[in-house]
């Protein structure tokens, strides 16, 4: 007998950022995900990007940032229980005692916050270590049952951090960023090789716009556990939606058995 798979849909909500202006990032997300909802396809999964309510505005980042996130959940849960969807919230500069944060949030579809993670690389080409404090934890996470994973920008340049949630159990990764020119090539590569080498999905949502003189180009991505994408952005504002089955997952890995075939007491 066949064994039903879940599928879900997927919306990227691939913004435009205005750098130090929360009140305009809120009133776009907030029109952005009403347009989401609003579609033939109703979503089953929405994903942000990197740190959507402020941007890199490092220099104020204690000013602006969201206390505890409270605005950020307060808005995540509600919109997640009237439309029944479950959010990844892209990550916001979140204030804590300790310091701020670049921190995401999920959401399941009763409004209830599930998990969140901070970005445990902080990316010293920006500046990052200067102002924010590191996350001390993986982002592990289930929806509808399914095993996930998620992490922030520069993570992907840690594949080991990818490979420790596939072997928790993830079938899809979630990466919110803002990554910018000159390193499309990066991107693309880093996303595919994380996918094939986990035989997971991975989706990422990057911003698009342009912040002083760094300009960001979008290219958000779906792709599947074999490497295939299913969906990519341009570089322009947009709502980017795909289908993933995630029978997917077990069919690949059954396939080229890579997690039978590790020989780790050779190079762990
Ligand atoms: O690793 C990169 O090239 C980009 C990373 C980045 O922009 C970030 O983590 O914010």
């Amino acid at each position: 007998m066949q064994m039903a798979h879940t599928v879900w849909n997927l919306a990227l909500l691939q913004m435009d950022i205005a750098i130090g202006e929360p009140e305009r990032n809120y009133a776009k997300l907030e029109q952005m995900l009403e347009q989401a909802v609003a579609h033939a396809t109703k979503p089953d999964v929405i994903l942000f990007p990197e740190m959507w309510n402020t941007g890199y505005a490092l220099e104020r980042i204690h000013e602006l940032s969201d206390v505890n996130g409270e605005r950020t959940k307060a808005l995540l849960s509600a919109f997640s229980r009237k439309h029944g969807v479950m959010i990844i919230g892209g990550s916001i500069a979140e204030k804590k005692a300790g310091g701020v944060y670049n921190t995401m949030y999920a959401y399941d579809r009763e409004g209830r916050q599930i998990a969140d993670y901070s970005k445990i690389h902080l990316f010293r080409l920006m500046d990052e270590e200067k102002f924010l404090q590191s996350g001390d934890r993986v982002g592990q996470l289930e929806l509808d049952g399914v095993p996930a994973g998620m992490m922030i920008c520069y993570d992907i340049r840690f594949p080991e951090l990818t490979r420790k949630l596939a072997l928790g159990g993830a079938q899809i990764l979630f990466v919110p960023a803002e990554w910018p020119n000159p390193r499309l090539h990066h991107w693309r590569t880093l996303l595919m090789a994380r996918a094939i080498e986990n035989q997971m999905f991975v989706v990422s949502c990057n911003r698009v716009g342009i912040s002083g003189t760094t300009e960001f180009f979008g290219h958000s991505m779906v792709i599947d556990p074999w490497g295939e994408v299913l969906a990519e952005g341009d570089g322009t504002e947009q709502i980017i939606r795909a289908q993933v089955d995630m029978g997917t997952v077990p069919e690949v890995r059954s396939r080229i058995p890579i997690f039978e075939d590790r020989r780790p007491h050779l190079y762990e």
